[in-house]
């Protein structure tokens, strides 16, 4: 019910002027950089060791500390501490082997008494306590905890934000109900599915790219150089990371080829033909992203990586509509911005005293799984880390 509300919400004119607003009012990169800097503290205790890295559990509890930090203003830690909550639950929600649980419970809910049966016993499916539970209530209490504080922050927050627009009659939004506002169920359905969605697509990414750079150590050097040259041993900042067009273009290299989300969904508002198709008004369109970012007409030698595809000069041959990785129109991701720069920080911070090395277990033809819309690796990725330069001990 929460996620329907939150999609219902989320297509309001409301939704996208709240999200936007955060850009100017806040210094995200601040507590990114911060954030970079635990992520690659802990990397660099298996690098000493010449060890190896699982990916996806170091990303992502950054993604997890970053996403609260910045949309909630809560500082969760997780990075400190890999079996917090916010982040163990995060991954049964995530965990490919849940599908098939929720498969099950699909497929009985078509019988009507089934269905009844499944709603009432829901523990016969899962052991666990239902981590959507666990959301729900910590997001009630962090909703009720900002309400009642008395003294105003000085920087506003996506939570803030959201807190106002109940209450103001400065956000109008025509789809809410009462025509004035979000209503509570919705503040809590935004939190939610900002968080969900900002927390497993950009830790997803950050561990295809990393796979991508120990498979291509030319890439990875080049990229080292481009931050030597570009920003030399400055802070990372929205700014000077603009600067950094070839990690850019890796980044979209790497989204092209695995993107976290692979497909989308639509209906049509109208009848509409195209090609010759002729798509009825109200009839849902999957959009295959997957599909369209490996089809040779929109980029030739689909499977071979090759970042120069999104270079300036490569670009303006490139359709516009075949980048696919955020989606597109008036829906495109929200959080597009924010995984860029993050995953820019991030990189620049463990690229200066890291390298990422292939071992013989990491195969060049990674097997993959969608899972519902989500593309991850069959296993998760352990990528061999070590020390880009001695250390000196002070
Ligand atoms: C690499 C990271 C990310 C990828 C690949 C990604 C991908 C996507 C895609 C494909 C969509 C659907 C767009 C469409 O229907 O056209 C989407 C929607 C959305 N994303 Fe992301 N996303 C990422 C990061 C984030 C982050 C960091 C946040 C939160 C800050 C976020 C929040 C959302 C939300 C709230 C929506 C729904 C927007 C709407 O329906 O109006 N995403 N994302």
């Amino acid at each position: 019910m929460y996620i329907a509300v939150a999609y219902k919400a989320g297509s309001g004119e409301l939704f996208k002027r709240v999200v936007e607003s955060i850009w100017p009012c806040i210094r995200m990169e601040n507590y990114i950089n911060r954030c970079s800097e635990v992520l690659t503290e802990n990397m660099l205790k298996i690098a000493r060791n010449g060890g190896k890295i699982m990916v996806k559990e170091y990303c992502g509890a950054f993604t997890m500390d970053v996403i609260t930090g910045t949309a909630l203003g809560i500082l969760v830690n997780s990075q400190h501490d890999l079996q917090n909550k916010f982040v163990s639950n995060a991954k049964i929600i995530f965990d490919t082997r849940r599908d098939r649980t929720n498969f099950i419970q699909q497929l009985l809910s078509i019988n009507p008494f089934l269905n009844r049966l499944v709603r009432i016993l829901p523990n016969l499916f899962s052991k666990q306590e239902n981590p959507m539970t666990f959301f729900l209530e910590a997001i009630r209490r962090i909703v009720a905890d900002r309400k009642e504080e008395t003294v105003p922050r000085k920087q506003t927050d996506f939570l803030q934000l959201l807190v106002n627009a109940e209450a103001s009659e400065d956000f109008v939004d025509t789809t809410a109900e009462n025509g004035k506002g979000l209503t509570y169920d919705e503040i809590v359905a935004q939190i939610m599915i900002f968080f969900l969605a900002g927390y497993e697509t950009t830790a997803t990414t950050l561990q295809f790219m990393t796979y991508n750079l120990a498979v291509f150590p030319d890439v990875q050097q080049r990229i080292v150089d481009e931050i030597q040259e570009q920003i030399g041993d400055e802070v990372p900042t929205n700014d000077n990371v603009s600067k950094l067009k070839y990690m850019e273009q890796t980044i979209k290299e790497t989204l092209r080829l695995f993107p976290t989300v692979v497909s989308v969904t639509r209906m049509a508002s109208e009848t509409v033909t195209i090609k010759g198709v002729t798509i009825p008004k109200g009839v849902g369109v999957l959009i295959p992203i997957y599909d369209v970012m490996r089809d040779p007409e929109y980029f030739p030698d689909p499977e071979v990586f090759r970042p120069e595809r999104f270079s300036n000069e490569a670009k303006d041959e490139m359709n516009p509509l075949s980048f696919l990785a955020f989606g597109f129109g008036p829906r495109l991701c929200i959080g597009k911005r924010l995984a860029l720069l993050e995953i820019k920080i991030a990189m620049v911070h463990v690229l200066r005293k890291i390298k990422f090395v292939k071992t013989q277990d990491l195969p060049e033809n990674l097997p993959l799984i969608a899972s519902g819309s989500r593309l991850v690796p069959v296993t998760p990725l352990m990528v061999k880390a070590v020390l880009r330069h001695t250390e000196t001990k002070s």
